[in-house]
């Protein structure tokens, strides 16, 4: 019995490294003898560094930054064990934790402190970039992390812009005399956690800009602001790039990237999946487990849940899910073999979040599903 573990983390109650090991636990308390290789992942926002990091020769590495309102703070990055691959995580910087909800305003909040990390990287001979966005607190189209790499923003009358997401809507000029020289060597791999758009209906500040702090006014000046800027993007460097996937995630820091540093924006978990050899492991694999925190429809398109399941699909390898929640729409689930919830009976999602009765809760259920399988392995053999 050999089982892979794919899981990412239940958000707000464990991640994927706790549940990877309350899971072997279960199976191992069913089957002694089965071999588990536990493969933490991630989608390209929070937890991508510790999931890569972790899989992988390299070293972690910790840097003085800002924080999405520019307060100091210290942020960790990877440098592989080439020495010349950074692995970023702008959550480290630019994620939601890191403002208190009633500071949250993504027309103030900046990816600045992302900028100083990939600075940091590169004074220490860092020349590719594995860059995870999502998770963020920010709506400026990467202009705070360029800013911190040299670039300045102008108005109409050549005036530098400040920073955070208000400043979108009065770029007209972009002055690249000061951007660190560097730079211009540099490989940006961007792991994006979601696939929407810069502006419009599926746009970032639509889709993301509430949960960062925006009301009904502040998201449509931030979707105005976006499109004004799409446009000078187009103008002044010939980038037509809102609506590539993936450039709206992390309010829009995937296309900033994409246009100012040529950035190759891919999906955070086929990243992760690549990374980590997954590929590998699922030649020896007998059955793959992944799951998330709540597994709706959602999951099943374009994150951890559907990026494993494809390739479990291709290797032949039966997988199967377990979330915290199964969201009650979710009766198909095409690429996975079966769902479990680990819920046994009706409580409050603050209990179920509670970390050592979800701990309990997941070894249960892992140790049901074992026990099945023991059993229907030996009554066929
Ligand atoms: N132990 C748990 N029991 C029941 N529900 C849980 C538990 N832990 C997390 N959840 C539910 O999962 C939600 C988080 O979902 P999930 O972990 O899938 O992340 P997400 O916010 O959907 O982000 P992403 O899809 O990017 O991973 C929580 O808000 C909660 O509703
Ligand atoms: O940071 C965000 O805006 C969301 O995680 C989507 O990328």
């Amino acid at each position: 019995m050999n089982v892979v573990l794919a899981i990412d983390s239940f958000k707000g109650c464990a991640s994927s490294q706790e549940l990877s090991s309350w899971i072997e636990e279960g199976i191992k308390e069913v089957y002694q003898e089965a071999s588990v290789t536990a493969c933490y992942i991630a989608d390209g926002g929070e937890g991508m560094l510790a999931a890569i990091m972790q899989n992988v020769r390299g070293e972690i590495v910790t840097c003085k930054v800002h924080d999405p309102l520019m307060n100091p703070i210290s942020a960790q990055y990877g440098i592989l064990e080439d020495g010349i691959t950074a692995v970023i995580e702008m959550a480290q910087a630019g994620g939601l934790p890191l403002v208190p909800k009633e500071k949250r305003n993504p027309l103030l909040t900046t990816t600045f402190g992302v900028g100083e990390m990939v600075k940091d990287a590169i004074a220490k001979g860092c020349r590719k970039f594995i860059v995870g966005i999502g998770g963020s607190a920010t709506n400026d189209a990467a202009l705070g992390m360029l800013q911190a790499l040299g670039y300045r923003f102008l108005d109409e009358t050549g005036n530098e812009l400040g920073l955070g997401g208000a400043i979108l809507e009065d770029v007209h000029h972009v002055d690249e005399s000061h951007v660190l020289p560097a730079l211009k060597t540099c490989e940006f791999t961007v792991a994006c956690d979601v696939d929407n758009v810069m502006y419009g209906p599926r746009g970032s500040a639509h889709i993301y800009a509430g949960q960062k702090g925006a009301d009904a006014a502040m998201i449509e000046r931030l979707d105005a602001g976006m499109q004004q800027f799409t446009q000078v993007l187009k103008n002044t460097l010939g980038k037509d790039v809102a609506m590539n996937a993936g450039s709206g995630a992390a309010g829009g820091m995937g296309g900033g990237m994409q246009a100012f540093l040529d950035a190759t924006l891919r999906s955070g978990i086929e990243i992760i999946l690549d990374q980590i050899g997954f590929d590998a492991h699922l030649k020896e694999a007998t059955l793959v487990i992944t799951g998330e925190g709540r597994i709706d429809q959602q999951s099943l398109m374009g994150k951890v849940l559907s990026g494993v399941s494809k390739r479990a699909q291709k290797a032949g390898v039966p997988l199967i899910a377990l979330g915290g929640g199964i969201a009650d729409e979710l009766e198909e689930h095409k690429g996975v073999d079966a769902l479990f919830s680990i819920m046994r009976y009706p409580m409050s999602l603050e209990e179920a979040m509670e970390k050592p009765r979800a701990e309990k809760l997941v070894k249960q259920s892992v140790k049901e599903i074992f026990r099945l399988i023991k059993l229907a392995k030996n009554s066929a053999s």
